[in-house]
């Protein structure tokens, strides 16, 4: 039994709660699991499929006892239901959450934590593009990493605590400060996010322009686009308006480097695209090199890792 705590309360359950619950449950390391969502469909469907052990008919109540609070909703959401929550806290308890944005969640969280109780912010870098509590699976979280984000003076132990449950659940934990995490995942996962959002509105347009059959005939590369552009709206929505600065920090340097390519193209400069692509291929080779690829997509790997 490697047992981490004897209860663990997870508020909202879509894809990470319920990958969290079953993940829980494959290495047996919470005694008991509480669950709480927002909608009564969604808790019905809860009960249904024996998502967590216990299904609560409030956040406070699925909090109340709990050593290990997780909350599990939309970043913009994580105020309220910690302020919901926030009276009914264990001394001694720990709150995490698995947002994909750090800063927000810290400024609006932190203020309904109570004395004696720690908050140590978390964010899982596994997803995919579905979402609601069928979506999750025991293995979603296996070699990839969990950032941990503590303020600094936590209590050691319930850091500890909460990297020995990620490691449960199989991740690879790592520690980062709040703002480094925001401005790392603007460019790794937000970016490139909106990135699709428009690349996929923009074929649909001109699928209506044209009737032509823009997605029907799409590669791979673009079908892929459109896999991360049918991610959760309310998830995403709330990422870019609470990673406000880095994302369009990045995103005017994604522009400048775009007109940049845009130019050369118009002006006929095949060395300038050669050079550029020759240094975007040896990253990806680095990376593929470096063992860091734990799940490439097949487009990629033998072609350019030879
Ligand atoms: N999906 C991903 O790829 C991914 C990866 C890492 C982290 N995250 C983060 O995890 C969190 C949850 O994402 P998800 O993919 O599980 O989303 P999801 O849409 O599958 O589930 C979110 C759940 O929260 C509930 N909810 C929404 N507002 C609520 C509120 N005010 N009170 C109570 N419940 C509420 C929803 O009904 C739903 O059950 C988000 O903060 C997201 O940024 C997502
Ligand atoms: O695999 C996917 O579908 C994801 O988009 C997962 C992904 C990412 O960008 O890598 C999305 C949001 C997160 O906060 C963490 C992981």
């Amino acid at each position: 039994m490697n047992q981490v705590y004897d209860r663990v309360a997870l508020i909202g359950l879509g894809l990470i709660a319920s990958s969290m619950f079953w993940a829980i449950k494959r290495a047996g390391l919470a005694g008991e699991v509480t669950g709480y969502a927002r909608s009564p469909e969604t808790r019905d469907t809860a009960r249904r499929i024996g998502l967590c052990d216990r299904i609560c008919d409030s956040a406070a109540e699925a909090a109340e006892g709990a050593d290990l609070v997780v909350l599990c909703v939309p970043v913009g959401a994580m105020g309220k239901v910690a302020q919901e929550i926030g009276p009914v806290l264990k001394p001694g308890a720990t709150v995490s959450d698995v947002g994909s944005v750090k800063r927000h969640v810290i400024e609006s969280v932190s203020p309904h934590i109570p004395e004696g109780v720690h908050f140590v912010p978390a964010h899982p870098l596994a997803g995919t593009e579905h979402s609601g509590p069928e979506s999750g699976f025991a293995e979603l979280y296996d070699n990839r990493w969990c950032l941990l984000v503590p303020a600094e003076g936590s209590d050691p132990q319930a850091v500890a605590n909460l990297r020995a449950l990620w490691e449960g659940m199989g991740a690879n934990v790592e520690e980062m400060d709040a703002d480094h995490h925001d401005l790392v995942l603007a460019v790794t996962s937000h970016a490139p996010h909106l990135i699709a959002y428009t690349m996929v509105g923009v074929a649909d347009d001109l699928r209506r322009v044209t009737d032509s059959e823009v997605i029907k005939y799409s590669a791979a590369g673009f079908r892929d686009f459109t896999r991360i552009a049918a991610s959760d709206p309310t998830m995403w929505r709330d990422v870019f308006l609470t990673n406000k600065d880095a994302t369009l920090e990045i995103l005017g340097r994604f522009t400048e480097e775009l007109f940049a390519l845009q130019r050369a193209i118009r002006t006929g400069d095949g060395e300038q695209l050669f050079d550029y692509f020759t240094r975007t291929r040896a990253i990806r080779r680095g990376i593929i090199e470096a063992g860091q690829d734990t799940d490439a997509p097949d487009f990629g790997r033998g072609k350019t890792a030879q």
